[in-house]
């Protein structure tokens, strides 16, 4: 198991990680998701002891990376595919990793066989691909057959059947117990991918969970209805009998109605009393993209002059007064990034609620390892926000073995 208890980095000025504490525990994969420059990989080079944390601490199995015993057998490490000696065959560069920690030659030839770089094994690496590059640099994360695995955006300049071999890998060492974390931006691809999920922004830690329940935590639920295309008038007196009923009714670009507040067999109910046929009910669910970009959208340093975000935020339908945002604690305090709040109040993030003497409370300022009266000033703080432009969203933003 990893731990991350308090952990903080800073360079100069600059603080990349801040209190951060977290677990990732053996036989799931745990993604780690975060938007550019939020610190996945200062905190993952922290955790293999290549920076030192300014204050806090990151263990594996009880120990810091640089005291634990035989560390190239436990951990295994995919940071930059690139660094390698472009001279050197893939063989001999995995030789030379082996030699150094003790493992012997015919698990290199293994490992080669694994990540399907046996007919290439004698080619000079400086001349594969970004997609060969990166399976040798999974070869060489499992060089030492670890029970503790860290990959950095492991897909990355893989084809589609690279991709899907990379999530079987993944899926499998899980299966065999040992502990995944892994990074990356693909987000459909750690739907399929992970189990569990640590979220960051600017450092911090926005959500530890599950991904089915980041999904229903960041989302919510909604209905399509659709009326038949060539009687507007059905359209609008569904409408009109669903708003009257309590539901918030948004026209869809293609002519249906995205429908929340209310379930379905009563949407159904109500289109039947109100003389309505139906051409389409359907329940949606967001993806973890979605699911995603609206809860880093508060936390994203680099951001396109065109923002594709605009795409969540739809406009109201005439007469449709804008929900008020509920006022939630913590907005606008220090080291708040969360999305717009739920609307029906609670919290932003819904963090699963750690057992009674847990060493961690799941990211709440909560337990012995908060943020107290004695941890470092958030560098982060924001002078209190003016209050966010009320917006049509019509989904509630709610924000968790030694070997
Ligand atoms: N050695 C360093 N010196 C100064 N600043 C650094 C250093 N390493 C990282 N940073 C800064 O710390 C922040 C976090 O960087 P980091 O690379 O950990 O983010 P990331 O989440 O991995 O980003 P990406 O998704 O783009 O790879 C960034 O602002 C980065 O510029």
């Amino acid at each position: 198991m990893i731990e991350a208890v308090g952990l903080t980095k800073r360079y100069g000025d600059k603080t990349a990680v801040y209190n951060l504490s977290f677990q990732v525990r053996p036989g799931a994969v745990t993604g780690f998701l975060g938007p550019n420059g939020s610190g996945k990989s200062t905190t993952m080079r922290m955790i293999l002891g290549l920076d030192q944390p300014t204050s806090g601490q990151v263990t594996i199995g009880g120990y810091p990376y640089r005291r634990l015993p035989n560390a190239p057998r436990q951990v295994g490490a995919l940071l930059d595919a690139k660094a390698v000696h472009g001279g050197r065959s893939a063989r001999s560069h995995l030789l030379c990793l082996a030699q150094l920690s003790g493992i012997p030659a015919r698990r290199v030839d293994e490992v080669l066989g694994v990540v399907g770089l046996q007919d290439v094994a004698k080619k000079r690496s400086k001349g594969f691909s970004l997609g060969m590059g990166q399976r040798l640099g999974i070869a060489a994360a499992l060089l030492g057959d670890p029970q503790v695995l860290l990959f950095d955006e492991p897909v990355n300049g893989l084809d589609p059947e690279g991709i899907l071999w990379v999530r079987n890998l993944m899926k499998s060492l899980a299966a065999e117990g040992r502990t995944v974390f892994v990074s990356s931006h693909l987000m459909s691809e750690m739907a399929l991918t992970a189990d569990h999920l640590i979220v960051i922004g600017r450092g911090q830690l926005l959500a530890d969970m599950s991904v089915k329940d980041f999904i229903s935590h960041n989302s919510a639920d909604f209905a399509r209805v659709r009326t038949p295309d060539t009687e507007p008038q059905q359209r609008e007196k569904l409408t009109a009998a669903l708003t009257e009923a309590g539901g918030q009714v948004l026209p869809e670009q293609d002519g249906a109605l995205r429908v929340t507040g209310l379930p379905l067999p009563r949407i159904s109910d109500l289109a039947h009393e109100a003389d309505v046929r139906l051409w389409e009910l359907s329940p949606h669910q967001a993806s973890l993209e979605e699911a995603y970009m609206r809860m880093t959208q508060g936390a994203v340093d680099y951001r396109s002059t065109i923002d594709q975000r605009a795409g969540l935020q739809q406009p109201l339908p005439p007469g449709v007064t804008p929900p008020q945002p509920m006022p939630v604690p913590g907005q606008g305090q220090s080291g708040w990034y969360a999305p717009p709040p739920p609307q029906q109040g609670g919290q932003p993030f819904a963090m699963p609620q750690a057992p009674a003497g847990a060493p961690y409370a799941g990211g709440q300022a909560a337990g012995p390892y908060a943020a107290g009266p004695a941890a470092a000033p958030n560098p982060y703080a924001q002078p209190p926000a003016a209050p966010a432009p009320a917006t049509p969203d019509t989904t509630q933003r709610t924000s968790e073995d030694p070997r």
